[in-house]
């Protein structure tokens, strides 16, 4: 497949079977540099196993996966940050302590990390819980996860529910944690089940069954749904109506 360079990340007929069963089924799409890019379907549907492919933690049945222009298998996985639904931070250790801990395997020197460290806390707010245990900072939990996730800097960032039971404002402020990134020209891929985060995205997919029934931005989800229902509707109308069709 020709690679245009606008494009990060380059998924191209990628299907993904556990035996009989067919999780990923055929899906294609790119994601072009600097954008947020959400990926919405119901439980099982196919979300973390398109992830897990990119991330290259699990082999493809078929298909291809290209990250800047290389084969998903021969690529540099350093350039990639990963923030799992059940992300783990230590609740007995501070804040710091836990970006320490995780942040050493990076190789970066003491000093170094310290600084990078302190840039992100900065950056992200979080520096009045800099000495405080996890244990004991709530809703703030998931902002240091995400730190944490990008302490080396990643290109890529693959977020999966990063804002499942989190409350209202704790997930406005984690969409600003995003975008922030977002426009330091990174790529993010997230997955939601939220319609309400999905409006923040700029680009949509809805997978449905392993299938990737639609892949465009908010907008041009709701103008296919308008345009075929003959109904002014939400995104959420419209993520139904392509379950349907
Ligand atoms: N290692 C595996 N072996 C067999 N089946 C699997 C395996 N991993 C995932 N599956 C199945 O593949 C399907 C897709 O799972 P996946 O975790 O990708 O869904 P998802 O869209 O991320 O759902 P959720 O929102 O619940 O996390 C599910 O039916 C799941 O049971």
């Amino acid at each position: 497949m020709a690679f245009d360079i606008e494009n990060v990340i380059e998924v191209e007929n990628l299907t993904k079977r556990f035996g009989n069963f067919t999780a990923v089924d055929n899906i294609s799409f790119s994601i072009k540099r600097g954008t947020v890019f959400g990926f919405l379907g119901p439980n099982g549907a196919g979300k973390t196993t398109t992830i897990k492919l990119i991330l290259g933690l699990i082999n493809k049945t078929s298909g291809k996966i290209k990250i800047f222009g290389e084969d998903i298998e021969k690529f540099s996985k350093e350039k990639l940050g990963y923030m799992s639904q059940k992300f783990s931070l230590y609740y007995d250790l501070k804040v710091f302590e836990n970006m320490i801990f995780y942040g050493s395997i990076y190789g970066y020197s003491r000093k170094d990390l310290e600084k990078r460290i302190d840039f992100l806390l900065e950056q992200y707010h979080l520096k009045e819980v800099k000495n405080i245990l996890v244990r004991d900072i709530g809703g703030l939990r998931q902002r240091v996860a995400f730190c944490t996730a990008i302490l080396h800097n990643p290109d890529i960032l693959v977020l999966d529910e990063p804002t499942s039971g989190v409350d209202p404002d704790a997930r406005i402020n984690f969409w600003d944690a995003i975008y922030s990134y977002a426009r330091e020209g990174k790529t993010v891929l997230v997955t939601t089940h939220y319609m309400d985060e999905a409006e923040f995205c700029n680009q949509i997919g809805f997978i449905i069954s392993g299938k990737l029934k639609f892949v465009g931005t908010p907008n041009s989800a709701k103008k296919i749904y308008f345009e075929n229902s003959n109904k002014i509707g939400n995104l959420e109308d419209a993520f139904l109506w392509f379950m349907e069709n």
